[in-house]
């Protein structure tokens, strides 16, 4: 099955691309990591949905320009991803959360948001007023001067957002930003995803249909280090079982339907390293 035929008409979109990658393939050892992989990421909030293992993260890798590809090519904020100075330009516009993050517990969380604030080239006058500006984007600023070794989970995943955003990013990389929150802490959490997507491009990996449904507005699906689709969430939503004429609903429900379809439809692909995490298998309790 070829990636264009389950992927939804090119052609359609609007606005041009944040960031591209083309062909690209990683490996790690005999691992490939991603094989050929092709996408677009647009202004909006992007979702990367697919079964442990699918590649996701080692994409987002790309993106953040922390990993080049073996082969292909990357193109961020219009320019392909070329030699240091270029890429230190582009890491300066560009903001991520990983999955798991380090820092140092004495920090405080102004501290620990100033900092990423120095790494990602803010010049130092504006450090403080951004900082001041991310944290009041995450409802942190009462919590600026606790110590980051002292903050609940949610808290630490507010602040992980904080010092993505503290450098204005045109591109905001978020690998799996809600997972370890509580149902409450979820929403609001897709209520900021949401609204930062209206500032810059968003990329967010997840496994919760849930999450894609509140908050995406295109999705790409990587199964086995490939894209097997792309598109917007309608059109995901329709590769599901069809309702009897029933207009598309965007729903977690619909998402995990439509998502299955595409596993199924390249057969055993999306299944080999799928496991309890994956879209459609109980992330409907997730919302
Ligand atoms: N540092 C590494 N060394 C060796 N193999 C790796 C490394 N990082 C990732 N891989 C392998 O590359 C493949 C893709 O991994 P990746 O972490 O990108 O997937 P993912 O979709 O983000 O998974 P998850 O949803 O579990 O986070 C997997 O087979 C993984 O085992």
């Amino acid at each position: 099955m070829s990636v264009e035929s389950d992927t939804a008409a090119a052609g359609t979109e609007p606005a041009a691309a944040v960031a591209a990658v083309e062909g690209a393939t990683v490996r790690y050892k005999t691992v490939v990591a991603l094989d050929g992989v092709s996408a677009e990421f647009r202004p909006g909030t992007t979702a990367l949905l697919g079964p442990n293992g699918a590649g996701k993260t080692t994409l987002l890798s790309l993106l953040s320009t922390a990993r080049r590809p073996h082969e292909g090519t990357v193109s961020l904020l219009g320019e392909p991803v070329g030699g240091r100075a270029r890429v230190r330009a582009v890491r300066a516009r560009v903001g991520v959360l990983p999955q798991s993050f380090g820092y140092y517990p004495r920090f405080t969380v102004r501290e620990f948001v100033e900092y990423a604030a120095w790494l990602r080239k803010v010049p130092r006058a504006r450090r403080a007023d951004r900082t001041r500006e991310a944290l009041r984007l995450v409802e942190l600023e009462k919590h600026a001067d606790r110590r980051m070794g002292e903050l609940s989970g949610g808290m630490l995943r507010r602040a992980g957002i904080a010092q993505a955003v503290v450098n204005e990013p045109a591109l905001l990389l978020l690998d799996e930003p809600t997972v370890g929150l509580d149902p409450a802490q979820r929403v609001g959490f897709r209520a900021l995803i949401k609204d930062l997507g209206e500032r810059s491009a968003v990329v967010m990996s997840t496994h919760l249909a849930e999450d894609v449904a509140h908050v995406c507005d295109r999705v790409h699906v990587l199964l086995d280090g490939r894209v097997r689709f792309t598109g917007s969430l309608t059109d995901l939503c329709a590769r599901g079982p069809a309702r009897s004429g029933k207009p598309v609903e965007v729903t977690g429900p619909a998402v995990e339907s439509g998502y299955l379809a595409v596993v199924e439809r390249h057969g055993d692909q999306g299944g080999r390293t799928g496991q309890g995490g994956h879209a459609g298998r109980g992330s409907g309790a997730a919302s």
